[in-house]
């Protein structure tokens, strides 16, 4: 691997949408930067940098208050990248980690002093090597108080992941709703399966997230204004408006086919979340029961 890929807008618009006071970006990455970070041998995408800078120049330009950074997998088990950023982050982001499943108890207490609340398991085949359920389930057991798993999967293996999702011990949160296909609509076959998995348990969330992604031309999808998505994901949004977070995905790892509008974006979110009320759970009350609450 040797060019190194820009998956994101080099001048994202204003919304027109003003998020509530204290808005939480709950889904983002950085990458790098790379002399300081370097990415992991096994990363399976080289990107250019998107370092903290980056990241909360983004989170003003867009009108929110804080980020929860997911640890992408091009920096492998390595938090180093995403410990940084959050130290940069005066205390307005929390992350997601991507540990060895063998990671020490010490080493697990480290991540929360560093402001990590929860671990991601990803099975994308096209971005990790192997995904060891048994391997998950032991270190879901002994997470630090507190903590969540978070999971990313594809529409195509949900039912092969319920036992294991019935089996964590801790409260889980899905990625992009385990992707559906929107094309689908809000009956189809991926979103009731995907309501099915909500009502097994009360515990588990999801992200309403990336209409750049489950809803690309590339993907046979309408592109923006992302039309499939908004029609899929508003009803389950008001249907479960306690377990839902929202987050913008930058930089949009993979997606340099589709660079997408991040103020473009945001507009989605009165679409998907129409009244005040559910704006303030999607983008506040709810991530800051996950990432800070302490505060609340
Ligand atoms: O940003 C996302 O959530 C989605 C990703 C990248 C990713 O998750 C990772 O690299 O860990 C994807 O579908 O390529």
């Amino acid at each position: 691997m040797s060019d190194r890929i820009v998956s994101w807008h080099s001048a994202p618009s204003k919304p027109a949408f003003t998020p509530p006071a204290g808005a939480v970006d709950a889904h983002c990455h950085v990458f790098g930067p790379m002399a300081e970070f370097p990415f992991s041998a096994k990363a399976k995408y080289l990107p250019e940098d998107a370092g903290p800078d980056m990241l909360f120049a983004l989170r003003d330009h867009l009108g929110f208050s804080r980020n929860v950074i997911v640890q992408a997998s091009c920096h492998g088990t390595d938090n180093a990248a995403t410990v940084d950023a959050i130290a940069k982050s005066n205390g307005k982001a929390r992350g997601v980690a991507v540990v060895d499943p063998d990671i020490s108890a010490e080493d697990l207490a480290a991540l929360h002093d560093a402001g990590i609340r929860g671990i991601r398991f990803n099975f994308l085949k096209r971005l990790v090597d192997n995904a060891p359920k048994d391997k998950f389930l032991e270190v879901a057991a002994r997470l630090p108080e507190g903590w969540h798993v978070v999971i990313y999967f594809e529409a195509d293996i949900l039912e092969e992941m319920r036992p294991f999702i019935a089996a964590i011990p801790v409260p889980v949160v899905i990625d992009h709703m385990g992707r559906p296909d929107v094309r689908q609509g809000p009956d189809g076959a991926d979103m009731q399966a995907f309501r099915a998995l909500l009502d097994s348990r009360d515990d588990i969330w999801f992200k309403a997230t990336c209409p750049e992604r489950l809803d690309a031309k590339k993907e046979g999808g309408m592109g923006d204004p992302w039309d499939n998505f908004a029609a899929a994901v508003t009803p389950l949004v008001a249907d479960y408006p306690d377990r839902v977070i929202w987050g913008t995905d930058w930089p949009h790892p993979n997606m340099q086919d589709e660079i997408a509008d991040d103020g473009h974006i945001v507009d989605m979110i009165p679409r998907i979340a129409p009244t005040a009320e559910l704006q303030q759970k999607l983008l506040v009350t709810n991530p800051m029961r996950l990432y800070w609450p302490e505060e609340l």
